[in-house]
């Protein structure tokens, strides 16, 4: 089995008395696709949120390719390579679709680019810049200031400024929710694709039974903040402990 990409172990978070996140160890794998259900309130976006360091675990610790990123500011861990879509706070309105890309192109290449000349660092960063856009399907609104895409190509574009930065971990948060049904199927389509060009561990927290099916190569199931269970999608679903978690509660069957 290859070396797990991204691992919590003992992973927890309180908030006063209230445990959100209880223990959590996990490993993630190169290629893999891990769906994170559960039901409202489960811990599922504290526990993104703790990975990618928003907020500081009381204990317990994350580590990527084996490196401890606990204490780590989210910033530095973003340098490192854990990568998360967030609901489009990340793109600059008034500049236009390959200006955003064009600037995450560069804060990749970062420091990399002084060896270059001015000229051809441009143009590398460009040429970067047009394959990402391509890569998205958005080239022909590269020259389109931002605020004026639709809210399914401002997410794509979202997903563009994430590949840019070349992350060794994906991290979605209900990447279609407030989407509507045309524009769901691009952003999952994306995802899909990311998973296929394989090497990516990606993170999906996410409701609906379809894009779980139809996408995760795995699931974990929190429930009040703990693990309740991990396993292959089929055997997941089927669990008793999958049914008592949602009591009542459906996974969003769309
Ligand atoms: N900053 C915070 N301060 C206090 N409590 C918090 C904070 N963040 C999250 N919580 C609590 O932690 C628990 C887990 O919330 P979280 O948002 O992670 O759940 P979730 O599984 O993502 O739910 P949903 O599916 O509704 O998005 C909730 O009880 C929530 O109120």
């Amino acid at each position: 089995m290859p070396d797990p990409v991204l691992e919590t172990r003992d992973l927890t978070i309180r908030f006063g008395g209230h445990v959100a996140v209880d223990r959590v160890s996990c490993a993630f794998l190169p290629g893999e696709l891990t769906a994170i259900v559960g039901p409202n309130g489960a811990g599922k976006t504290t526990y993104f949120n703790i990975i990618s360091g928003q907020l500081p675990a009381t204990e317990g610790a994350v580590l990527l390719r084996g490196e401890d990123i606990t204490r780590l500011p989210a910033s530095e861990r973003t340098r490192r390579g854990i990568g998360r879509a967030f609901q489009l706070t990340n793109l600059f309105p008034a500049l236009s679709v390959f200006e955003n890309v064009r600037l995450a192109v560069q804060a990749k290449a970062g420091r990399g680019m002084r060896f270059l000349s001015m000229a051809s660092s441009h143009r590398s960063l460009a040429a970067r810049a047009e394959a990402v856009l391509e890569e998205v399907r958005l080239t022909r609104l590269a020259g389109q200031p931002v605020s004026a895409l639709s809210h399914g190509d401002q997410r794509k574009l979202e997903v563009a400024l994430l590949i840019a930065l070349e992350p060794s971990v994906y991290m979605f948060d209900e990447p279609t929710a407030g989407m509507s049904v045309d524009e769901a199927p691009v952003v999952l389509d994306l995802i899909a694709r990311l998973k296929a060009e394989g090497g990516h561990t990606i993170l999906l927290v996410e409701h609906k039974l379809g894009v779980i099916r139809s996408l995760a190569d795995r699931i974990i199931v929190l429930h009040n903040g703990a693990l309740a269970a991990d396993g292959p999608p089929a055997e997941v679903m089927a669990s008793t402990v999958v049914q008592e978690a949602y009591l009542g509660q459906e996974l969003a069957d769309v």
